[in-house]
């Protein structure tokens, strides 16, 4: 399984083309739209959320509601390019000042200055479009097919916050995807800790009084994977890598780690591995998951638990300093929007970044062309891990 995608953040439209999905997957619409809608919410976002209204076209790779193992391709519409007709057409540049107006000041904490350097931009829009975390939406829309595909398999994922600004939400650790899925959805915030939440906005809404931005920690749980996915036997095909990977490439995102993770430094052997249990229902089983569901590479058939943290938003109301290119100046930007945090948004990018690394993970251990072949190979092999 692999994808592309393609799209400036204030061009016509984002476009996502999926290959390897097997056929006869079940497959809507709506099943993308839940995703991408879940994604554009969470406090703290600002103005251009409200003109977006995310909603997926799917223009090639379903037919009456099923995928048919061609590729599939997803096109977003950005409603905000009707602002930019002009200063994102592909026509030649002209005579209109307004168009013909140049970026020229990086911003400190994006890929402004080092994208300029490298392609020879010295019109920084040319860098910034692409570079924007607007391109979370056409990554969120494959992770949705790839959601899809796993809940068809039996296994749950969800992604919810953990930390904003410093302050760590408190629940019960033993809660099921399902029943996280329910409490983080009512959350501003998409926390599972009340008193967190409040706490959490107040800080939102601090850092925005103040010109300033807050990061946070968003964590994803997986439930229903088998023991033995992913493998040892290559660097590349270590799941916990991959995923590690990918959950590097989400705008913003600065560390990401496993069970206790970091912690790890700082405890004993005894209180970090997980001993091995059996019973004759479940069999190979673990009483503990402080690894969250990774030895050698490949998953143990506990919970996945997987953290990753988010940087606070760099363009801020209260500017940082920077160089002009073109004068050699320096200067602090004033600037029109930004989120001020996007971590529940991330929480959400998070979820669907993991969801395709374990989807692309099972159908290369499972290949099959049709989704029906995948599923009685992942029951056989089910059946087997429980027997061994
Ligand atoms: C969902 C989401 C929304 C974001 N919104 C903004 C934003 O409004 N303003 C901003 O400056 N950065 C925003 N970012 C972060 C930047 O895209 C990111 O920091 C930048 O592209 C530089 O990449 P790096 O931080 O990975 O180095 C957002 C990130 C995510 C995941
Ligand atoms: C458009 C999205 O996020 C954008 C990510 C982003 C950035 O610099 O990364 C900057 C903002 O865009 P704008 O400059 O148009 O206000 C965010 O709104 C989105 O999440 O769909």
């Amino acid at each position: 399984m692999r994808y592309l995608t393609a799209g400036e953040s204030h061009g016509k439209q984002l476009t996502t083309i999926i290959e390897g999905i097997p056929s006869n997957l079940p497959l809507y619409r709506e099943d993308i739209d839940e995703s991408l809608i879940r994604r554009q919410g969470g406090y703290g976002r600002g103005r251009r959320m409200q003109i977006e209204k995310d909603l997926i076209e799917i223009t090639s790779g379903v037919r009456h509601g099923y995928t048919l193992g061609s590729p599939i391709s997803l096109v977003l519409k950005n409603d905000d390019f009707t602002h930019w007709r002009n200063i994102m057409g592909e026509d030649p540049i002209g005579e209109d000042e307004e168009v013909r107006r140049t970026i020229s000041r990086p911003r400190p904490g994006h890929a402004d200055l080092n994208g300029a350097l490298k392609y020879g931009h010295r019109d920084m829009r040319n860098v910034l479009e692409r570079s924007s975390a607007r391109e979370t939406a056409a990554r969120v829309a494959a992770g949705a097919v790839a959601k899809k595909m796993l809940s068809s398999l039996g296994i749950n994922i969800i992604g919810y916050v953990r930390n904003i600004g410093g302050i760590t939400s408190q629940f019960d650790e033993g809660l099921s995807c399902e029943e996280k899925k329910e409490i983080s959805e009512e959350s501003p915030v998409r926390t599972l800790d009340k008193d967190a939440e409040q706490k959490m906005m107040n800080a939102i809404d601090q850092a925005k009084k103040e010109g300033d931005s807050i990061g946070g920690v968003v964590e994803v749980m997986v439930e229903g994977m088998p023991a033995g996915v992913g493998s040892y036997v290559h660097y590349d095909r270590k799941l916990d890598a991959r995923i590690g990977g990918s959950v590097m490439s989400i705008n913003a995102f600065k560390g990401v780690e496993f069970g206790v993770g970091f912690e790890a430094a700082n405890l004993n052997g005894s209180q970090v591995h997980d001993e091995i249990d059996w019973d004759d229902e479940r069999g190979y089983y673990r009483k503990t998951n402080r690894l969250g569901g990774f030895e050698g590479g490949m998953t143990t058939g506990m919970p996945i638990i997987v953290k990753g943290v988010m940087k606070p938003i760099p363009t801020l109301y209260k500017p940082l300093q920077s160089i002009d290119i073109d004068s050699k100046e320096p200067f602090k930007a004033s600037i029109e929007r930004s989120d001020s945090c996007a971590v529940p948004a991330a929480s959400v990018v998070m979820e669907h970044v993991v969801a395709w690394e374990l989807a692309r993970a099972l159908t290369e251990q499972f290949p099959h062309d049709r989704f029906e072949q995948l599923q009685e190979a992942l029951d056989q092999y089910r059946e087997e891990v429980r027997n061994f």
